[in-house]
């Protein structure tokens, strides 16, 4: 079942394409990784597809529903089911709340359209101990800020933050392209545990294509706004890939 269905986005900025008739599914359960060079258009796509951009041609289903065109009140049930993860854990959280102040927030927002299967919400406490359960961090962490933490602790964080409300989709944006070697393996791992544990669906975005590969079933490949490639993982060395798709093994 496709959970997200993209049909010939266009995105301009000042006149210029910056995405072009961009297609492609996400099934329900995958992991889709996107690969592109630095300025290919990824995180405007990723934009569009959360609807914080507005697109300027073309169509975009969730769970069969155009949302291209909904309006802010309409927006509400979609925006908790399709979650972000950002590259900058630091930027993502407010560094004058505790952690665990953070971890309440989108609960707190969506509490009224919120039907949880994974988690339960007995207590504050008790939420909170369980969400930094889940991604593996200790509890005497709910009562620091952000800046107490180390860089792999922030992004944990965010990423509890981001399932605490149990959504389909994360788009990951380059998560773990902040962290060192070992805690970029270890945030890596713990994505690939949840989407297990969670039933969740990621579009995944990198430069890296090991991680990629890592995490993802399926990868696309971007290049100046376009897909060039789009084939499953265990394809990715052979040799009827994209010129581009094999310009980009070689760097790797
Ligand atoms: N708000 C904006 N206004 C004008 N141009 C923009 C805006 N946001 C992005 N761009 C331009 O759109 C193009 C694509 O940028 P985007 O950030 O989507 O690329 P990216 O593939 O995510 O790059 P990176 O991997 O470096 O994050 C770039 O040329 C960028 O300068």
């Amino acid at each position: 079942m496709n959970l997200l269905s993209v049909k010939q986005l266009t995105k301009l900025y000042k006149g210029q394409e910056v995405v072009t008739n961009l297609s492609f599914d996400l099934q329900k359960g995958e992991c889709l990784g996107l690969v592109g060079e630095s300025g290919c258009g990824k995180s405007t796509l990723a934009r569009c597809l959360l609807r914080l951009e507005n697109i300027d041609s073309g169509s975009i289903f969730f769970k069969d529903q155009a949302i291209e065109n909904l309006r802010h009140r309409q927006l509400i049930p979609f925006r908790k089911d399709m979650q972000i993860v950002f590259q900058n854990p630091t930027a993502a959280l407010n560094p004058k709340l505790k952690i665990k102040d953070s971890l309440l927030d989108p609960y707190i927002q969506y509490q009224n359209d919120l039907t949880l299967r994974y988690f339960s919400y007995t207590s504050k406490e008790q939420f909170v101990l369980q969400l930094l359960d889940v991604v593996g961090l200790p509890a005497n962490l709910a009562g620091r800020y952000p800046h107490e933490l180390s860089g792999g602790q922030r992004q944990r964080v965010t990423i509890a933050r981001s399932i605490s409300i149990e959504p389909e989709l994360i788009i990951l944006d380059e998560p773990t392209a902040s962290l060192d070697v070992i805690s970029q393996a270890e945030i890596l791992t713990l994505l690939t545990k949840l989407r297990q544990d969670l039933n969740l669906s990621y579009l995944f975005i990198s430069h890296d294509l090991a991680a990629v590969k890592q995490l993802s079933q399926r990868i696309m490949v971007m290049k100046k706004g376009t897909i060039v490639d789009q084939f499953p993982c265990d394809e990715l060395f052979d040799d009827q890939r994209h010129g581009y798709t094999k310009e980009l093994i070689s760097i790797f």
